[in-house]
């Protein structure tokens, strides 16, 4: 039997001596109790002792095994012995941010669970229970606690016993929240002579009535990925469903990985909760294997969605087993009054826990976690948990959806680009590369019609989510086809020959105006305001042939660039205002002489018709 030192191992306390693991100042342990044990029975007696002690070890949740050693340097029979007991528990090592939708690491908790001396450079094995909430996964896990603290045949416990550990409760409202993980680190010598470090994870349950597809698959996401065991609890059967959440859930561990390893997660065990099929597969691994040897089957008529499952799951696990459990009985479904006490707990459910824990923890199945093929230390999972944590509370990831969700987003923008492309090819026949320039009052009202129709078309598309998730794809479309349209509008402006000639007929016009100035000012003797008319004549001449080269060789194109810019600035602020106003003038003036002249005649016709 390999020795098991956790924390209770080296509990021996000599009286009114504070714990050595309280010294160490474990969290949650400052508050160390002291407890007296005036009567101090034999050893022989010692169920009477924890008797005597459970009540109050209770009260504190204490894990039942967490209890009394006696000094060895103490008589046996001494009067008084003070206990001191080590308050071993839960401690939650990531925080759900409810109403956030966030998860926070607590670094303290965690380092002072993960560095204490006599564990942080033992490699880690992490044992890990996740799944839907309300399962018996802390139940579980409290039976683990068990063994981990025993090993002996009877390691299950008494008949009376009430499970303490991990807190679990009966009832539909969920209980444990975030990651958390037992303040005892067992140490265990392997068969071949190593010593390992056991780490116990509980995790939050998924798809409870708070927490996003996204929260859900964070919390499994992390215990997977720092966990070298994991346990998928779930009940009565594996459902499809069950393993595409598994699917999504580990994928979107797979993303947070810095690396793409060939199987990035180690090993898995489907455990099946009250299993009502015996007669088809036996209790326990065989039957649970060949029963999951079943429904992982990738078959060649199967259609892809399922095999893609199957694949996946594969692909992700180097080991992946199945536990089948039955039914604890009534009692401990339905009373509430149940504490955990094994008299309670139907035999079969018993005898199969019996097989199940220790093949999940017996010494020579644990394996040692690892992480790209590098075994990892207590001092290692440390920082790779801080490093996966901060994956998730960044943004770089894509958030897991519930499927109509998804489903409805992929709908509307499959609709969204369907009617996107009816546009583009409709604008393309109008103004398309091939075609000649077209009057932007015209390319306007074509864009007007093709928008409408293309709006029509997404509207007619068949999509899930309801009118409002829709109207905000609706809003997104109509966006980016006026997008669109700026540019093919620009894309037209560009085929005519006045806006191409805007530029060097502008250098032109600067050239023109600084030259008269520079000749007038000259000619009256302002010789300064000459050179600053010939010096700015000079730019734009330089401008004008650097212009001609970047478009003619279509080098240096953020100068030429540039020029348009400064050129389309003077055109718009100065020259086209100008022109405008002149031409404006001009036209005005021509249509009041002609209206002038057409009024004159009527006038002179009118006359002539009265005379007659
Ligand atoms: N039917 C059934 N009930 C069980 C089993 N194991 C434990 N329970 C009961 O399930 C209830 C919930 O147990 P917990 O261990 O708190 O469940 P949990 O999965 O940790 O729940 P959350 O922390 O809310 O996610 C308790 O009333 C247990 O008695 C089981 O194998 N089958
Ligand atoms: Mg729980």
């Amino acid at each position: 039997m390999a020795e098991v030192s956790g924390m209770r191992g080296r509990n021996h306390f000599k009286p009114g001596h504070k714990s050595r693991v309280a010294d160490e100042g474990l969290s949650g342990m400052e508050d160390v109790p002291i407890f007296q044990h005036k009567k101090r029975p034999p050893l022989a007696m010692a169920e009477d002792l924890e008797d005597d002690i459970l009540p109050r070890t209770k009260a504190l949740n204490f894990g039942k095994n967490a209890s009394i050693t006696p000094s060895p340097d103490e008589g046996i029979h001494e009067e008084e012995v003070w206990i001191e007991e080590a308050k071993a528990k839960p401690i939650q090592v990531v925080l759900a941010n409810g109403d956030e939708h966030s998860f926070e690491l607590d670094a303290a908790a965690l380092e002072k669970i993960l560095l204490q001396d006599h564990v942080k450079d033992l490699n880690v094995v992490v044992v890990s229970v996740a799944g839907a909430f309300r399962k018996g996964k802390s139940f579980l896990l409290d039976f683990m606690l068990r063994y981990m603290h025993s090993q002996s045949d009877s390691w299950i416990g008494g008949d009376d016993e009430p499970l303490t550990g991990f807190t679990w409760r009966g009832g539909c409202e969920r209980e444990t929240t975030g990651i958390q993980i037992w303040s005892e680190v067992f140490v265990i010598d392997k068969p071949d002579g190593s010593k390992v470090a056991v780490l116990l994870v509980d995790t939050q349950g998924a798809f409870d009535s708070q927490s996003t597809i996204k929260d859900c698959a964070t919390v499994f996401a992390l215990s997977t990925m720092t966990s070298s065991m994991q346990v998928y609890n779930l009940t009565q059967n594996i459902q499809e469903d069950d393993l595409q959440h598994l699917q999504l859930f580990t994928e979107y561990g797979r993303l947070a990985m810095e690396e793409i390893y060939l199987k990035p997660f180690q090993s898995l065990m489907f455990l099946i909760r009250d299993w009502s099929y015996p007669y088809e597969h036996h209790y326990g691994l065989e039957g649970g294997n060949a029963f999951l040897d079943k429904r992982l089957q990738v078959k060649c008529n199967q259609h892809e969605e399922l095999q893609n499952v199957r694949k996946h799951i594969h692909s992700c696990f180097s080991n992946i087993d199945c536990f089948l459990l039955p039914h604890p009985g009534l009692k401990v479904a339905t009373n509430p009054y149940f504490d955990g006490r094994l008299r309670d707990i139907d035999g079969d459910f018993k005898r199969e826990l019996t097989k199940l824990v220790p093949l999940l923890l017996a010494p020579e199945r644990l394996v040692v976690k690892e992480i790209g093929g590098n075994k990892v230390t207590c001092r290692d999972l440390l920082e790779y948990f801080k490093a996966y944590i901060k994956i998730y509370q960044g943004e770089e990831l894509p958030h897991p959806k519930s499927m109509l969700q998804a489903t409805a987003e992929a709908n509307n923008l499959t609709a969204v680009a369907g009617a996107k492309d009816m546009y583009g090819k409709s604008m393309e026949l109008v103004c398309g590369g091939d075609k000649p320039y077209i009057a932007p009052a015209d390319l306007e009202r074509s864009h007007e019609e093709f928008r409408d129709h293309s709006v029509a078309h997404f509207r007619s598309v068949k999509k899930m989510g309801g009118d409002e998730f829709c109207q905000r794809y609706q809003n997104q479309l109509e966006s980016e086809l006026n997008e669109a349209y700026a540019n093919f509008s620009k894309h037209n402006d560009g085929k005519n020959i006045f806006y191409a000639a805007r530029t060097p007929a502008t250098l032109f016009a600067v050239m023109f105006v600084t030259y008269v100035v520079s000749g007038v000012t000259g000619f009256i003797g302002l010789s300064t305001l000459a050179a600053l008319s010939n010096f700015v004549m000079g730019i734009a001449l330089l401008s004008l042939c650097a212009w001609a080269y970047v478009k003619y060789s279509g080098e240096f194109r953020e100068l030429g660039a540039m020029i348009d810019l400064v050129a389309d600035t003077l055109w718009e602020q100065v020259l086209k205002p100008l022109s405008e106003h002149y031409m404006e003038d001009n036209v005005r003036q021509t249509v009041v002489n002609s209206l002038k002249a057409s009024l004159t005649e009527q006038g002179s016709q009118h006359t002539k018709l009265k005379t007659h």
